[in-house]
């Protein structure tokens, strides 16, 4: 199999390659380091956990110190945690060139990053919409001349979640060069690949890995069916057992709300175990205290909402357990891959409730793969059951009383503030732009009923004997357009 210098890496990158323990390239960075090097766009689409951020920090790195300048490369991604964790990659393989990085993401100081900019970084690792405010209120640096423009987990970034970048990434792109080379990676490139395709235009060179399924061998996937009402007890049964049979051992836990998230943290702590909390409503300081903290195995269990499920590679990770089952099987597969990375063994462990059982079919059919049952000592669960209710109960009013919601709002504004933004205002912006979903939802739901009431009525024509006269009936109402 051909090393990294077969790949045309210089020698340089070829020895950090092995301080760093990589030792030979996985398949996405024998695939997709060559076409780079040759100066193609490229879009990589492979397993989470085999060495994506390698794929396209490694060519850039050589590019770089053939004409070293800055702003040189500019990477795009959506979470703030992801940022960080890449502009690390660069750091440690690029030491040899003295390589100047600079991280632009939300809540954290804008001035100082405003400066930061200024001193022409070689490489620029952003979330998009901190770069998007940059490029709006300040002048004091350029993006026209980069070289590459990366977006890891590209399929997040262009698909409308509950953070939609679409408008940041417009400004972005109308401030960068039309000659750049792009470079777009994720493990779920394939359903955004139509759009993803528009923004690599020169000679695109596409690599996908050819597997039967669409998440890792040595992951073990299982379900554990468990009714809506008793879940926490099941979750609180499946930390204790892991952690009297494991020594060494870390779990990230995916919820899908922060307040849950928060709830969670603080009933597993009421238990003793060594758990702090990962969502969007924390401080960022907070956010990256308690990352640090589980990386560093202070904390032995990571509860996060979804903030956490691209990206983050945790090598110590042994189990994600999803807290509750993901609605996207695209978010399934990210979750997931949290564990079992770089040719490592994992778990994953997702709670069914009777409500969700077509979901996991469908996870089950876009993986390619059917998970199979998690048993459990049910009799150890009921032993449980009323004392993690009452722990879950006497959590949840005392973060009612701690005003949680009403911190969330206070946090989001001042958040807001930092960003330079009006909290009103954008306030305002939000409930226009709920007024504009709502009404396009409505007409939505107009054209399904008015095509509802069509096809009932072919259906009584075609009910109606031979030669019957079809009975006066209004036209199916008419539908309005949004405005
Ligand atoms: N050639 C290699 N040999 C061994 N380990 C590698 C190699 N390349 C990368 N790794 C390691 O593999 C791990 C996962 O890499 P990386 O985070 O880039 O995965 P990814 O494909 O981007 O995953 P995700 O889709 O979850 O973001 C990292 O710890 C990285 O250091």
């Amino acid at each position: 199999m051909a090393g990294f210098a077969e790949l045309g890496l210089s020698s340089w990158l070829v020895e950090q390659c092995r301080q760093l323990g990589l030792k030979q390239p996985t398949p996405v960075q024998l695939g997709c380091i060559p076409a780079i090097l040759e100066g193609r766009d490229c879009l990589g689409c492979a397993k989470t956990g085999s060495g994506k951020t390698a794929a396209f920090v490694l060519p850039i790195l050589q590019k770089l110190s053939e004409d070293p300048y800055g702003i040189f490369c500019l990477v795009l991604t959506p979470t703030r945690e992801l940022a960080y964790q890449i502009a690390e990659q660069f750091r440690v393989l690029g030491k040899p060139l003295g390589l100047k990085d600079c991280i632009i993401v939300g809540g954290m100081d804008m001035v100082a990053q405003a400066l930061e900019l200024s001193r022409k970084p070689h490489v620029v690792i952003a979330t998009p919409g901190r770069l998007a405010d940059h490029l709006r209120s300040s002048s004091t640096f350029s993006i026209k001349k980069i070289r590459f423009l990366v977006l890891d987990e590209a399929d997040r970034l262009l698909e409308q979640g509950c953070t939609d970048f679409t408008v940041d990434l417009e400004a972005i792109l109308a401030a960068v060069p039309a000659r750049r080379q792009t470079l777009l990676f994720s493990a779920t490139l394939t359903d955004t690949l139509r759009e993803l395709q528009g923004l690599a235009t020169n000679q695109p060179f596409f690599w996908e890995a050819q597997a039967p399924v669409r998440t890792v061998e040595q992951l073990d996937q299982r379900y554990l069916l468990v009714p809506e009402k008793v879940k926490d007890a099941y979750l609180v049964h499946l930390i204790q057992n892991f952690q009297d049979e494991h020594q060494d051992w870390s779990i990230i836990i995916f919820t899908n709300t922060c307040k849950t998230c928060q709830i969670l943290c603080m009933m597993l702590r009421k238990f003793g175990f060594p758990a702090v909390a990962l969502h969007s409503t924390m401080r960022q300081k907070e956010r990256f205290a308690a990352l640090a903290k589980f990386k560093s195995s202070i904390y032995r269990i990571l509860i996060a909402t979804d903030v956490a499920s691209r990206g983050l590679d945790i090598p110590t990770v042994q189990v994600v357990i999803n807290h509750n089952t993901p609605g996207l099987p695209k978010i399934y597969i990210h979750r997931v891959g949290r564990t079992a990375r770089a040719g490592r063994q994992g778990q994953a462990i997702t709670l069914v409730t009777q409500y969700d059982i077509h979901l996991v079919h469908a996870i089950e059919e876009q993986i390619k793969k059917k998970l199979e049952e998690f048993s459990v000592q049910e009799a150890d669960v009921l032993q449980i059951l009323t004392q993690v209710n009452v722990v879950r109960r006497e959590c949840e009013i005392k973060l009612e009383a701690a005003n949680f919601g009403e911190k969330k709002e206070i946090n989001k504004r001042k958040q807001l503030i930092l960003e330079g933004k009006d909290p009103d205002l954008e306030a305002k912006r939000k409930a226009e732009l709920a007024k504009i979903k709502q009404k396009n939802r409505r007409f939505k739901e107009k054209v399904e009923q008015a095509l509802q009431r069509q096809k009932a009525s072919r259906a009584d024509h075609r009910g109606r004997p031979p030669g019957a006269r079809p009975e006066a009936r209004s036209a199916p109402a008419p539908t309005q357009g949004p405005a």
